[in-house]
C-alpha cells in the first residue's frame, strides 16, 4: 500500500528513512541546558488545558446536519416529564431498550433528576417525544418493526447517557418548541431511525429495515457510521448516516437504520459514554477523498515500506493515491499543505492553510492513522524498527508524535500517518482542542501549543535519549524566549469545565482502540 510518508516524499516534503531531521541547535542548547531541569509544571497556566481533544469536536460543525423538522423531538418539559416518569411498562424491558443514542434535551437533565434514584450515575430512560401518543408513536414503526415486538410489548425506550458537556442543543423553530439536538454534535431526528430488532426472543438475530423513502448520501463528511454492533459491543446493525449537503435537500440527507438489541446495558458514567461514543467516532474520521484509514500502513521507515511493497504495485498504488490526496492531508479537516519551517531549523515542516478557516472551524480530528505505544513499548518499538545508526528516523518518529496528559500519558502517539505531526508550536497557537481559535487566512501557518501536552518522565527520558526535546520543552523553552501565551479573543470554545477527565478518558480509549 502506498503511505502517506511516501506521498509526502513523492512531495519533495519528507523522507522518512532519509530525513535529515538533525537536531535543531537551539533545541540542542536547550537539552543542554535542561537535561536537568525539573521540567515545569504545565498545568498552572490558565490558558492550558489538561487534554489535547473535545469530545464536542468529534464531529465538527459541518456534520452538523439539517434535516426534516417534522419529527423532532419536543423540548416540552412537561412532556418529558411525563415520559420519564412513565417508567418502562415492558415485560422484557432489558431485551427491549434500544440502544441508540438518542440526543436529549437540556429538560431533560432536570427529568433525569427525577428519574435518577438509582444511586451514583447520571442516568435516564427519556423516551423521545415525536408523537403526542403512544398510538401514534408505536405507528410510526413499520409493520415489519412492530412484528418484532412479540415479546410482548410495543414499547421502545431508549438509554439516553448524557453529560452535561455532551449537551447541545439548538433550537431550530422556538416558536414551536421544535429542537434539534445534539449528543457530542452527532444529531438526530427520529425519523432518520428506523429501529428493527428481530431477537427479543433468544437468539440475538437481528433484521435491518431500511427506511423507505431516505436516499442514501455519500459526501465527504458524512458520518458517523456504526456497523455490526452496537455501544456495548452486542451484536446488532446499527447504521447511522448523515451528511451536509444544506437546507435545500434536507429531506434527502439522512439514512439511518437500527436495531434495538439484546443484552446489557451500558450505563451512563462518563467512562460507559465514552466508551459508546468511541464505537462510532473512531470509525470515520478521514474525510472519504482520502484512502481508507484502516488500511494498515505503519509506516516507519523508508526501506521497510520499500521491501514490502513490489514496485509495480506501488506504482499502480501511486497513481489511485494521487488523486486521493488532492486536498487535504490526512487527518485535517480543512485544506491545508505541508511547507518547510526552515526558521525553525533544517528540514523542518509545518502545517499552511489552504483556504481561510473560521474562527472555530474544526480542523484536524482523531483518526486510527494515529497509532499509540505503550510507554512501555516505546523503546522495543525503535530497536525492531529503526537501525541503530538511524538516529535521525528515531528523532522524526519521536519528535512527529506526542503524548497526551494523565491518564493517558502512559502512551505515545506516533502519528507518522498522521499529518498533525508537522504542526508546530506556537506561543500565540491559532488551534488548539482541534479547532481554530481565530479567523486563520489562506496563507497562514496551523499552530499548536505544545504546552498542553503530557510530559511524563519516561518520555522526557526517551526524548533525551535520543537528543530532542519534548513536546512541553519546546513550549518551554518558546516561553523563556519570552513568547507570551496568547490566546485570540475569537476563541470561544470553553476548556474551563471539569470535563478534562472525561476527555482523557475518551482518548485512552481511543488509543487503546486503535492499538
Ligand atoms: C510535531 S513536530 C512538528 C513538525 C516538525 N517541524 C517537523 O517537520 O518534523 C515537533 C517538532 O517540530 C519542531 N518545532 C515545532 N515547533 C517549534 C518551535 N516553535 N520552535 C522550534 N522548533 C519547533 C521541534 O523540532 C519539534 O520537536
Amino acid at each position: 500500500m502506498f503511505s502517506l510518508a511516501q506521498s509526502f516524499q513523492r512531495q519533495g516534503l519528507v523522507g522518512l528513512g532519509a530525513i535529515s531531521s538533525m537536531m535543531f541547535s537551539a533545541e540542542a542548547e536547550y537539552l543542554d541546558a535542561n537535561l536537568k531541569d525539573n521540567v515545569a509544571d504545565h498545568d498552572g497556566d490558565d490558558d492550558v488545558s489538561h487534554d489535547l481533544t473535545d469530545l464536542d469536536s468529534c464531529v465538527g460543525e459541518e456534520e452538523q446536519h439539517n434535516v426534516s423538522k417534522k419529527n423532532d423531538i419536543g423540548c416540552n418539559m412537561h412532556q418529558v416529564k411525563e415520559l420519564v416518569n412513565e417508567k418502562p411498562q415492558q415485560q422484557h424491558m432489558d431485551r427491549e431498550i434500544g440502544f441508540l443514542d438518542i440526543p436529549y434535551e437540556r429538560d431533560n437533565l432536570e427529568a433525569r433528576n427525577e428519574y435518577q434514584n438509582d444511586g451514583t450515575e447520571d442516568h435516564a430512560k427519556v423516551r423521545p417525544v415525536p408523537y403526542e401518543d403512544e398510538k401514534s408513536y408505536e405507528d410510526s414503526f413499520t409493520n415489519k418493526d412492530r412484528s418484532v415486538s412479540e415479546s410482548g410489548s410495543h414499547h421502545f425506550l431508549f438509554e439516553i447517557p448524557y453529560e452535561d458537556d455532551n449537551l447541545k442543543v439548538s433550537m431550530e423553530d422556538s416558536m414551536n418548541s421544535v429542537g434539534k439536538v445534539f449528543l457530542n454534535d452527532i444529531p438526530f431526528e427520529y425519523d432518520t431511525v428506523t429501529t428493527s430488532s428481530e431477537s427479543f426472543t433468544q437468539g440475538g438475530d437481528y433484521t435491518e429495515v431500511e427506511e423507505e423513502g431516505h436516499e442514501l448520501r455519500h459526501e465527504r463528511d458524512v458520518m458517523p457510521i456504526v456497523e455490526e454492533t452496537d455501544f456495548d459491543g452486542d451484536e446488532v446493525a446499527v447504521r447511522t448516516l448523515f451528511n451536509s449537503l444544506g437546507d435545500e435537500q434536507e429531506e434527502s440527507v439522512t439514512e439511518s437504520k437500527g436495531s434495538n438489541t439484546c443484552g446489557k446495558d451500558y450505563g451512563s458514567s462518563t467512562e460507559d459514554i465514552l466508551a459508546a461514543l468511541l464505537e462510532r467516532l473512531g470509525e470515520t474520521k478521514v474525510p472519504t477523498n482520502h484512502k481508507n484509514e484502516n488500511e494498515d500502513v505503519p509506516l516507519i521507515n523508508d526501506e521497510d515500506e520499500t521491501s514490502r511493497v513490489e514496485d509495480g504495485e506501488r506504482e499502480e498504488e501511486e497513481e489511485e493515491d494521487e488523486e486521493e490526496d488532492v486536498g487535504w492531508l490526512p487527518g485535517f479537516r480543512v485544506d491545508v499543505e505541508v511547507r518547510p519551517t526552515s526558521h525553525l531549523g533544517e528540514n523542518q515542516y509545518g502545517i499552511f492553510a489552504l483556504q481561510n478557516i473560521p474562527a472555530n472551524t474544526l480542523v484536524w480530528d482523531w483518526t486510527n492513522r494515529l497509532q499509540a505505544y505503550h510507554c512501555s513499548e516505546v523503546e522495543s518499538y525503535i530497536r525492531n524498527n529503526f537501525r541503530d545508526d538511524d538516529l535521525e528516523g528515531i528523532q522524526t518518529f519521536l519528535r512527529r508524535g506526542f503524548v497526551l496528559r494523565a491518564p493517558s500519558d502512559n502512551h505515545f502517539v506516533s502519528s507518522m500517518t498522521d499529518s498533525i505531526g508537522f504542526m508546530n508550536c506556537s506561543m500565540s497557537p491559532n488551534c488548539r482542542h482541534q479547532r481554530a481559535t481565530r479567523d486563520i487566512h489562506e496563507g497562514e501557518e496551523l499552530t499548536l501549543d505544545y504546552s498542553f501536552y503530557g510530559n511524563p518522565g519516561w518520555y522526557v527520558a526517551i526524548c533525551h535519549k535520543y537528543g530532542i526535546m519534548t513536546s512541553c520543552e519546546i513550549a518551554e523553552r518558546q516561553s523563556k524566549l519570552g513568547h507570551n501565551r496568547f490566546l485570540s479573543a475569537d476563541y470561544n470554545i470553553d476548556d474551563t469545565d471539569d470535563s478534562v477527565l472525561a476527555k482523557n478518558l475518551w482518548l485512552e480509549k481511543y488509543i487503546s482502540s486503535i492499538r
